[in-house]
């Protein structure tokens, strides 16, 4: 057998979904991302959310402001999809360099998606122009009907949203966002190269047993919410497959403790401080460590039209200590995913 290398070279990964919120959450998340990531892909999900021009070049301009001295960090933006949705500004925007993507949360789907769509069918003339222009079509793919078991949502949502989106517009390109399942992975290879998807670290590592391991676990909980074993299984095998429709996208997603861990807590797992780490040991367990560049430097450019990044990155084989909790001056602290825990692999600092 071959020994493992204790050490990996690869080009700077981009993360293809990241929530950084604003104001203090702002500033106290994004160096992580920073000092990972080469460029991400900016969830617009704040409140109210990103949806024209004028609001996403603000908001860049906002973190662009909190990135650390030096960094060259890049956010791509992205135009929050509602039913008034502005085409002649989001193609004016896009034309101009700010939007990079479009997101559609179905309305009430998962964290600030009360301004969503309520009918995707009526967006069709925005679809076409996004379609023509080569926008892609970012998608939180889960049904809201109540009646459908939340472990179902994903899969119901294949068949009664995106199969049907996909057949309508067929030139568009659609990312299917954090993929949790087989169903999930199956769509996304029958509709390659249009159709691609991210993974998620923490998919990748747990299942749904971990949210309620020994208690309710209010980190662990997140959107769409972690599946059955079999469908971890299925994401590492995509992810480590090479294959070009699969790419990083951490869905790291900040939210307060208090707002965690509450009666009513919060979707989303932050997972920013140790994403690469997360990934490599994903990788390393697989044997696949050859095929993390695919994944985290080249798949996602590839699909998104763009170069990858010049710059490399080097991941060695050992232990980086994740603090319990970061704090957020002025309004309390998150818990990173992993905190308190020891990664098996950490991130040299740059040559
Ligand atoms: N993933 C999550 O559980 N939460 C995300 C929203 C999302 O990506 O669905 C958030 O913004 O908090
Ligand atoms: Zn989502
Ligand atoms: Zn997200």
């Amino acid at each position: 057998m071959m020994s493992e290398p204790a050490r990996v070279r690869l080009r700077r990964p981009d993360d293809w979904h990241l929530h950084l919120r604003d104001g203090a959450m702002l500033r106290a998340v994004l160096p992580f991302s920073a000092a990972q990531m080469g460029r991400a892909i900016i969830m617009p999900n704040l409140v109210p959310p990103v949806r024209r021009t004028h609001e996403a070049v603000a908001y860049r301009e906002r973190i662009m402001a909190a990135l650390p001295e030096g960094s060259r960090f890049t956010p791509l933006m992205v135009c929050y999809l509602s039913d008034d949705t502005d085409a002649a500004d989001l193609l004016a925007g896009h034309a101009d360099g700010v939007f990079t993507a479009v997101k559609l949360y179905p309305a009430h789907a998962t964290t600030n998606s009360q301004f969503g769509v309520t009918d995707p069918a009526a967006l069709a003339p925005v679809l076409e122009a996004m379609e023509k222009a080569g926008i892609p079509l970012l998608v939180h793919g889960e049904v809201t009907d109540p009646e459908v078991d939340i472990f179902d949502r994903e899969a119901v949502f294949i068949e009664r949203v995106l199969a049907p989106l996909v057949a309508r517009h067929q030139g568009l390109k659609v990312v299917m966002e954090h993929i949790t399942t087989e169903e999930g992975v199956a769509f996304v290879r029958a509709n390659a190269p249009l159709v691609g998807a991210t993974i998620t670290p923490h998919h990748l590592i747990f299942n749904r047993n971990a949210i309620f391991a020994g208690g309710i676990r209010p980190h662990n909980y997140c959107l769409p919410v972690a599946k059955r074993e079999r469908h971890r299984l299925a994401l590492r095998e995509a992810a480590t497959s090479g294959e070009a429709a699969f790419f990083l996208g951490t869905d790291s997603a900040p939210h307060l403790r208090s707002a965690k861990e509450s009666s009513c807590g919060c979707a989303g797992v932050f997972n920013a401080p140790v994403a690469i780490e997360a990934y490599a040991q994903v990788f390393a367990e697989e044997g696949a460590l050859d095929r993390l560049e695919a994944f985290a430097s080249l798949n996602g450019p590839a699909f998104y039209g763009l170069e990858p990044n010049e710059e490399r990155i080097t991941l060695v084989k050992a232990p980086t200590e994740v603090p319990a909790e970061i704090a957020v001056p002025g309004e309390g602290a998150v818990f990173p995913f992993l905190g308190g825990e020891r990664t098996a692999w950490s991130l040299a600092p740059d040559a």
